[in-house]
């Protein structure tokens, strides 16, 4: 990705971020899934078809179901045999299924996040020198950044919990979910059985009820050590809850962290950031089944002598 970043910087003066991080994420996830890697230098049909199969899985997910709001549908017209599929063991189909859905899952939301997150860097220089601060008292900056590097690097983590809680790369989580028995809410609101329900973690992430100045983008509101509180992204808190909570919560929740602040630590320590004149960083959203920066980012990267 670095290389592919410096290459395209000094053909056109400017990089498109996005495709850059997509190969990146597929690699990451094919290397993981199928210890599979596609070489991105160069073009690749393999790689090109699965990145159109994701951004059509996107679509198809999002587009509205009559099924998920008519639940006596699937019993009259059930092409896909889901119905009856629910009393039957995985067979090779399912599984399938599995894999694909952890390519699928896993490349766009990681590649939106980061996305964001090297947005919202370049529009707050002084996040970005003190998130460089911070990556080169760690590794130098020079240094290669691992896994455990950036268990130690609390601002790194604060960037991109802000970034999960400004833009949840899934703002409306899996979409739609039905109650399977009547749920009495704190509140004392009931959910009857058979209710279609959204959660709209978004809503909850900007709510002023909850956050302070909710449209800034402060990492410091996570640094313990900067009066901010420390809160476990990973669904035991629901006020922040991008990966959902409960049975089925992201099961690649740790990977996509740990995947994202690695490339975050590499991008800021390898390269100087700032925006395009003529093509300035917009934060207009446009809502997929992901949530999706408008207008993708363009920046220039200029390469510190570490790249
Ligand atoms: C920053 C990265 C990621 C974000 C923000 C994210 C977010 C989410 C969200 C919001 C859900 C729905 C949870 C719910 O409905 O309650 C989900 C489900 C899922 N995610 Fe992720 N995810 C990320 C990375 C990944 C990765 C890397 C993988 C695979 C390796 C993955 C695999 C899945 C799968 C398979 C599901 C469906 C789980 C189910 O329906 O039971 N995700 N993710």
């Amino acid at each position: 990705m670095l290389a592919g970043i410096k290459s395209e910087m000094a053909n056109t003066g400017s990089v498109k971020l996005r495709h850059h991080l997509q190969g990146a994420a597929l690699n990451n996830i094919m290397g993981s899934v199928f210890g599979k890697r596609y070489n991105l230098s160069e073009e690749n049909a393999d790689a090109e078809v699965l990145k159109e199969m994701v951004r059509e899985g996107f679509t198809l997910l999002g587009a509205f179901n009559w099924s998920d709001h008519l639940s006596w549908l699937p019993k009259m017209f059930d092409p896909a045999q889901v119905e009856k599929r629910w009393e039957e063991k995985l067979n090779e189909n399912d599984m399938v299924a599995v894999l694909w859905e952890m390519i699928f899952r896993g490349t766009d939301t990681t590649t939106l996040l980061a996305e964001w997150a090297m947005a919202e860097l370049i529009l707050h220089p002084t996040v970005r020198s003190k998130l460089r601060a911070e990556i080169d008292s760690v590794v130098g900056s020079a240094g290669t950044i691992g896994d455990a590097d950036v268990a130690k690097m609390s601002y790194l983590q604060a960037v991109v919990k802000e970034t999960l809680r400004a833009h949840p790369p899934g703002p409306l989580l899996s979409w739609a979910r039905l109650s399977t028995d009547d749920i009495q809410l704190s509140n004392g609101m009931v959910v009857p059985a058979g209710t279609t329900a959204m959660v709209n973690m978004w809503a909850i992430t900007h709510d002023s009820s909850i956050w302070t100045n909710p449209d800034m983008f402060d990492p410091t509101r996570f640094m313990v050590s900067e009066g901010g509180v420390d809160i476990d992204v990973r669904g035991g808190d629901l006020k922040l809850a991008p990966f959902g909570a409960g049975r089925r919560v992201c099961p690649g929740k740790n990977l996509g962290l740990v995947t994202v602040s690695l490339w975050i630590a590499r991008l800021v320590q390898s390269f100087e950031w700032g925006p395009v004149d003529s093509d300035p960083v917009d934060l207009s959203e446009v809502l997929k089944l992901s949530l999706e920066m408008k207008k993708p980012l363009a920046a220039v990267a200029t390469a510190r002598n570490c790249v």
